[in-house]
């Protein structure tokens, strides 16, 4: 055995690591190990109560001369039949007891039941001899288990035997030492997973909320564009939701002039009234003016009372005008006295109303043509096109592709309950370079499509996509704008180049040093295109 002073430097170098050290496991490890240390033991085990208190288990095995030895046993049952404590298990009786169990030999007859232990004697080769078992006590007398010594050895020579009588105290004071530091790192343990599952839990309310928050605001006010040409007609709806002039949205058709419309009513000061809008080519003369601007009882047979029309229900907010460029001619000298005087007369009225509205009237229409074909006024022309914002084309702004992409995965993610999905790079691609005749709509429903096409988990591809655009998807020059007449070969570069450092940096993750390395182009030359294209990190 090791003379006083060794025990005692043994006893601090554990004490200290029992105050540092955190892991349970790590922990449980050293415990057995200064253990062995200190009474020269071939091997040792510690086993804890589970949470019920009615097994043992195992949790850490050394043995020095036979590492097989240092499998750890299976549960012990701590109750026999009857409920009776299982005392007949040397390791149930210290646990029970606090008593420290100490054989010279398990062989010989102790009145404890080593038939498992021998079993596993005959499995190993190897030959158990003296046995400690001292119970795992913190200070509360809370018993957490035991700590095992095995094959004690008395001698430098080797010689095996019962732990001395002096060194039990000994043992047990260790013991209760290392319950103590086990039940705190267990609480550590115990608090960093509560901490993680709060973290986790904190994310998911984190995550939900921005779904929420996202889900709140109906899709149509999301206006989704970094691209300079987006962003300069963007400016300009901005400026003109300041004041209440009429503006007149032009564009080809799924541009987005609804969104810009409702943008414009939501960022200025009628926010918070009305924001009406009507179709002008989906209505009849007789029936478009009704619903616009209300009829008197008996206007025309059918007209069974009085009725608002839409300028009333507007009064003091926005009413959108849509296809103006539809309107039959007798309705639109009556939007140019609404535009000019502010006042209305109801069909079959013969009074005029005062309203408050402002006009906001879109169209993918030529006006001019139409003037000159004499189907449009030329003075309501002007009164409109005071403030014109024109809403690009996709095809001229294929920054803005991906994100669009990445916006509507989004949302149908969300209503379908799902994380998001993912794209191929190919399918990418083949979106990013398609000319979009339909623009932002056609987009919009392509990505609808898809995510109703893929299966499970399945990435979108290019047969999720329409075979048009999987057919034209590997000819460049097809569906580059440089195909678009009028386009100049330079601009045409400028944009398939765009489109392609998006795409890297989406496979990057944003990442701009990885994207630089996928690109070969040195990442102060990636910078330097990002600031010339406008493209962000969204
Ligand atoms: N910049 C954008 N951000 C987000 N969604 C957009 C954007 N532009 C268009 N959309 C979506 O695309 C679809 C078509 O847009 P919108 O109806 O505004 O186009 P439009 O130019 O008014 O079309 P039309 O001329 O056929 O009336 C809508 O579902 C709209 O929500």
């Amino acid at each position: 055995m090791h003379d006083p002073l060794s025990v005692a430097e043994e006893l601090i170098e554990l004490t200290t690591t029992l105050a540092t050290e955190r892991r349970l496991e790590a922990l449980l490890g050293a415990v057995v190990n200064s253990a062995r240390r200190l009474t020269r033991a071939e091997g040792g085990r510690v086993l804890v109560l589970d949470r019920t208190g009615r097994h043992l288990h195992g949790l850490v095995g050394q043995n020095d001369v036979a590492p097989d030895a240092a499998a750890l046993p299976g549960e012990i049952p701590v109750y026999a039949e009857g409920n009776a404590f299982n005392l007949r298990d040397a390791n149930v009786f210290a646990a029970v007891t606090g008593k420290i169990v100490n054989l010279a030999d398990v062989y010989d007859y102790s009145g404890f039941d080593f038939v498992r232990l021998r079993e596993q004697d005959e499995r190993t080769g190897y030959r158990t001899r003296s046995f400690v078992v001292a119970p795992l006590w913190n200070v509360e007398g809370v018993t957490l288990g035991v700590l095992q010594l095995i094959n004690v050895q008395l001698t430098p020579g080797g010689e095996i035997g019962a732990l001395p009588k002096a060194f039990e105290r000994v043992v047990g004071s260790f013991a209760a030492h290392a319950a103590v530091a086990i039940a705190n790192a267990r609480l550590f343990e115990e608090n960093r997973e509560l901490i993680r599952q709060l973290d986790r839990r904190n994310a998911d309310l984190a995550r939900e909320n921005s779904r929420l928050k996202v889900m709140a605001i109906p899709q149509e006010e999301q206006v989704v564009g970094e691209s300079p040409a987006f962003r300069a007609a963007l400016d300009l709806a901005r400026r003109a939701a300041s004041s209440s002039v009429a503006v007149l949205m032009l564009g080809e058709t799924g541009t987005g002039k609804d969104v810009f419309a409702n943008a414009v009513h939501r960022l200025g000061k009628r926010r918070d009234r009305p924001f009406v809008a009507q179709n002008c080519a989906a209505l009849p003369e007789t029936l478009l003016e009704s619903e616009l601007f209300g009829h008197r009882k008996g206007a025309f047979s059918g007209a069974l009372a009085d009725k608002k029309g839409l300028v009333h229900e507007a009064n003091g907010g926005t009413l959108f005008l849509d296809e103006i460029g539809d309107m039959p001619l007798p309705l639109q000298a009556k939007i140019l006295r609404l535009l000019e005087e502010g006042s209305v007369r109801r069909l079959g009225d013969t009074r005029l109303e005062k309203v408050d509205v402002r006009i906001i009237a879109a169209t993918n229409l030529d006006l001019p043509q139409k003037i000159a074909q004499g189907s449009f006024r030329e003075d309501l022309y002007y009164r409109l096109s005071v403030f014109p914002v024109t809403i690009p084309p996709l095809r001229e702004r294929p920054s803005d592709i991906p994100l669009l992409i990445d916006f509507f995965l989004r949302r149908i993610a969300q209503v379908h309950g799902r994380e998001g999905f993912s794209l191929t790079p190919r399918a990418l691609d083949a979106l990013c370079r398609w000319r979009y005749p339909g623009n932002v709509r056609e987009l919009k429903n392509m990505a609808e499509r898809a995510a109703l096409l893929i299966d499970g988990d399945e990435r979108i591809d290019l047969k999720h996509l329409p075979a048009h655009l999987a057919k034209a998807a590997p000819d460049i020059i097809v569906q580059t704008p440089a195909a678009e007449g009028g386009t100049s070969l330079r601009s045409a570069v400028r944009q398939y180049e765009a489109i392609v450092i998006e795409n890297r940096l989406r496979e990057a993750g944003w990442n701009q040093s990885r994207a630089a390395r996928l690109l070969q182009i040195s990442r102060r030359s990636l910078v330097e295109k990002l600031q010339r294209y406008a493209i962000r990190t969204p």
